[in-house]
């Protein structure tokens, strides 16, 4: 069975960080591994709490890991502090991990700030450069490159910028566009495309990065080209948003159980 190990914050509800990739993982068929970064207290309006881990802890995890049960592919995703992603680039040079999905996160869609302002710079250093596919939306696209990212020609700008710290790919996501949902991919040859869709009309949108890009992780750990993983992870959190499951007061959560229009749940009642 292939295994990704997801590398990212705990979401006391359930909809975003650890637990959407598990949800994630688990809805593609392959086994699930984490390394826990921090513990959030959030609920579909706000996060309340943080609580880092050590980076000796987040580093113990990632070998105890990669020492037994070798991931196929890796998703990064909450990494609040410089100490943290500083370890984690050291353990997954050293485990010479492969299919690498950075998701760059920095606000939660309630808007809550999840990094530390001085923490992007060592993102940009250390990880950028490790990863396959980076994907962040357009707010950090924006942080990133450090321009402002509001229209296609400037998406173009961003993503090529931010492809020049990397081998690997860059994916500007369009979740945060007011007329469509149209995603860029910029591939390690330079070449673009534009990944159309037509937006949904939900506020249920809490964890749609962190789905997409574990999504991504499973295609690459399944043998997908970057191209067809992404293609296939935006279908994956379509289905995911669009089966009316409306949760919590605030932006609520995706309904991972989603799998080709139909559930998939051999023991629902
Ligand atoms: N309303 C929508 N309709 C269709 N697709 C959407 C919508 N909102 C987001 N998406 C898609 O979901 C994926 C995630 O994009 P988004 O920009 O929401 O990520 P994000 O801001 O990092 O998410 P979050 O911080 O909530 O985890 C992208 O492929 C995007 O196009
Ligand atoms: C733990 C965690 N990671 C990522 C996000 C971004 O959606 C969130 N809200 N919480």
């Amino acid at each position: 069975m292939k295994t990704v190990l997801s590398i990212a914050g705990s979401d006391s509800s359930g909809g975003a960080g650890i637990q959407a990739d598990i949800k994630t993982i688990e809805s593609y068929g392959l086994f699930a591994e984490t390394a826990i970064t921090a513990i959030t207290a959030q609920n579909t309006c706000g996060v309340r709490a943080v609580q880092d881990i050590d980076p000796a802890v987040v580093a113990a995890q990632i070998d105890a890991v990669f020492e037994d049960i070798r991931p196929d592919a890796v998703k990064i995703g909450m990494v609040s502090s410089a100490n943290i992603i500083a370890v984690i680039a050291e353990r997954l040079r050293a485990h010479e991990a492969s299919n690498i999905v950075l998701d760059p996160v920095m606000v939660a869609t309630s808007g809550s700030r999840l990094i530390a302002e001085q923490a992007v710079a060592a993102l940009i250093e250390h990880l950028v450069p490790l990863a396959t596919v980076i994907t962040p939306n357009m707010p950090e696209a924006q942080v990133l490159c450090g321009f402002p990212v509001e229209d296609d020609e400037a998406i173009q700008r961003a993503a090529q910028a931010i492809a020049q710290n990397t081998n690997g790919a860059v994916l500007i996501k369009g979740g945060h566009r007011s007329d469509t949902a149209d995603d860029l991919l910029v591939l390690p040859d330079g070449s673009l495309s534009w990944l159309r869709a037509k937006r949904i009309d939900t506020e249920n949108t809490h964890g749609t990065g962190c789905t997409l890009s574990s999504a991504i992780a499973c295609g690459l750990a399944q043998g997908n080209t970057i191209e067809q993983a992404v293609r296939r992870a935006k279908g994956f959190v379509r289905g995911a948003m669009s089966t009316g499951l409306n949760l919590g007061q605030g932006n609520g959560p995706l309904n991972h159980m989603w799998c080709h229009g139909k559930p998939h749940l051999p023991y629902a009642q």
